[in-house]
């Protein structure tokens, strides 16, 4: 919990103004029935109000006075009851959002393996929905939590100025609000708890078809998944009966235990008054101040059971907050992009959990070289492409470019530096153009309509009605996937990269089209350094040298030497 109580300390002023916007309410919240009480014991007596500045004028400025205050009072604890609320949502916002952004900081700097092994769907989940929970903290428990203490303090000190008889119905009061509220508190948590697991399994089933919709009919599953959102929204609707239930008979126990309460005082209090122990007035304060326990009891139980479930929520974030998978950034820069020299020395790489990769890998890379890095399915070619990125670290040896440590350079610069194209070209939903343009395009030292000759996506385009402005949908599903890869490598070509990766990203393009595209690149960019894997022998033609990894190990050779 330390952790987040770093968020507050950001918004030190804000903090105070509330603490003191609290201190008013309670104040108010107090003063309420007092203007009740003076009527009742002074002017309905027939007795000046026993304040020098107004006991001596006449009865009616008197009475008028009272009425003033007690709509006074209502009038300016409504005012900094708006106000508190306002500086609380402002407050409760500002805290989450800055809990928000430096969790999605965190996550761009997460090494890109640990995406493979959680969920996308856990993390959204943590980003947006358990950071809530610092909010809840803060609105629903913290200030909650202080006000209600304050007016219990209040009414007590009231209480025991006017009379201490009564105080002792005020304890046997509170305990058994108290628990009969927490009891009714708890039973609505947890419905309301496995209601929201019942709904968010909703969104999921939903998510699934949408995502997987091809394989759901291809394998004929429609009647199984509409089963299982059938079941999740009838669980879900009986969920929300019960908690509506609850909700009911929680207001009915409290407004019985209340009445209770005031039956007590009632019995006890009209006795004192008889005897003349205590005024009506007394009576009528001692009466308003019991209906105002329910506020702060239920404020401070519900607290309890949301500290309980915003604590799991905090946790769960904070655990990705310390995640320490770090890719650390560096402070150098690569002058112009150019890189001379790329070299693996003694790289060895393991995922977690699995054997050894990459096993001592030694080779050297230099500008303007044209190489293929091939070797059987699974063998780590990827791999070697996210190390050179930085996506991934090597779990032993360095990577140095220009002949320093690859980690001393800013990730920026190297990723300006090093331009990767993965297997599944990614694509946003927006126009062609806005697509291509994504990268950096101002830098860029060729124009559009070149590029797109050089990825042959040139007479495609002229042929759309809407020609480079045409939207290319969802994750760019209105192309096909050769058509996409042609797109991301335009994307990357666009930029002023010194290297160029290209992984199987043209395994989609037909032979012939493959052709003229790397024709095209090799001529084009032949003074950039062009890595590429590939399965296609085809394709070893425009490279210099081939880097064959076999059985973890890397090692150079010609590509006549070598048949995939
Ligand atoms: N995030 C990961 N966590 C654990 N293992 C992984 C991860 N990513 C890849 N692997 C494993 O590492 C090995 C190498 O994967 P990689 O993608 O680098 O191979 P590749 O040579 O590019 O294969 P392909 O030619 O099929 O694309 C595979 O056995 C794969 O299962």
């Amino acid at each position: 919990m330390k952790g987040i109580f770093r968020y507050f300390f950001r918004y030190k002023k804000i903090t105070f103004f509330i603490l003191f916007q609290i201190l008013f309410i309670q104040l108010f919240q107090l003063l309420k029935p007092w203007p009740v009480k003076f009527a009742f014991d002074y002017l309905i007596e027939k007795k000046n109000l026993p304040f020098s500045a107004v006991g001596h004028l006449p009865f009616d400025i008197q009475l008028f006075i009272l009425c003033a205050s007690f709509v006074l009072i209502y009038f300016l604890l409504g005012a900094f009851v708006l106000l508190n609320n306002i500086s609380k949502i402002y407050f409760g916002n500002a805290i989450l959002t800055d809990f928000r952004m430096d969790i999605y900081r965190k996550l761009q700097k997460i090494q890109i393996s640990y995406f493979n092994k959680k969920s996308s769907g856990d993390i959204i989940y943590r980003t947006i929905n358990d950071t809530q929970s610092i909010q809840v903290i803060a609105t629903k428990i913290i200030f909650p939590l202080i006000s209600s203490i304050i007016l219990l303090f209040g009414i007590f000190v009231v209480i025991f100025q006017i009379n201490q008889k009564l105080l002792f119905v005020f304890f046997l009061t509170i305990p058994v609000l108290f628990l009969s509220i927490s009891f009714l508190n708890n039973a609505i948590f947890k419905v309301s708890n496995k209601l929201r697991e019942k709904e968010s399994k909703l969104l999921s089933t939903v998510e699934y078809f949408l995502n997987n919709m091809s394989i759901v009919r291809i394998f004929n599953m429609e009647d199984s998944e509409h089963k299982k959102f059938q079941t999740s929204s009838s669980d879900a609707l009986s969920l929300n009966l019960q908690l509506n239930i609850f909700e009911t008979i929680h207001a009915w126990v409290v407004n019985v235990l209340i009445a209770l309460g005031t039956a007590v005082i009632l019995w006890f209090g009209v006795k004192q008054v008889l005897s003349n122990d205590l005024t009506i007035g007394d009576l009528i304060i001692f009466i308003s101040y019991l209906e105002s326990l329910y506020g702060p009891i239920n404020s401070i139980s519900q607290s309890i059971s949301l500290y309980y479930e915003s604590r799991a929520g905090i946790k769960r974030v904070l655990s990705l907050l310390n995640e320490n998978e770090l890719i650390v950034d560096g402070h150098e820069c690569i002058k112009d992009n150019i890189i001379n020299c790329i070299e693996f020395k003694n790289v060895n790489f393991l995922y977690e959990s699995n054997n050894l990769l990459i096993k001592d890998a030694n080779f050297k890379i230099f500008r303007s070289d044209k190489v293929a890095l091939v070797g059987k399915s699974g063998s780590g070619k990827t791999t070697i492409a996210s190390l050179l990125v930085r996506f991934n670290e090597p779990t032993m040896g360095d990577i140095l470019i220009n002949d320093k440590d690859i980690k001393e350079f800013k990730l920026s610069s190297l990723r300006d530096s090093i331009c990767l194209v993965g297997q599944r070209p990614i694509l946003f939903n927006g126009t062609i153009l806005e697509n291509i343009k994504y990268s950096n395009f101002d830098k860029s030292n060729c124009d559009i309509d070149e590029i797109l000759k050089i990825v042959c996506l040139d007479d495609f385009v002229k042929n759309l009605p809407d020609g480079i402005h045409t939207h290319v949908g969802e994750r760019g599903y209105m192309l096909s996937e050769g058509q996409r890869q042609r797109i991301s490598l335009a994307r990357a070509l666009l930029t002023n990269a010194g290297v160029f990766i290209f992984d199987e990203a043209t395994s989609a393009i037909d032979i012939n089209t493959q052709k003229d595209l790397f024709e095209n690149i090799m001529n084009r960019f032949h003074d950039k350094t062009i890595i590429y894997t590939t399965h296609r022998p085809e394709n070893l033609r425009y490279s210099d040298y081939l880097l064959v990894i076999q059985e973890g190990r890397i090692f150079k050779t010609d590509k006549s030497n070598f048949k995939i």
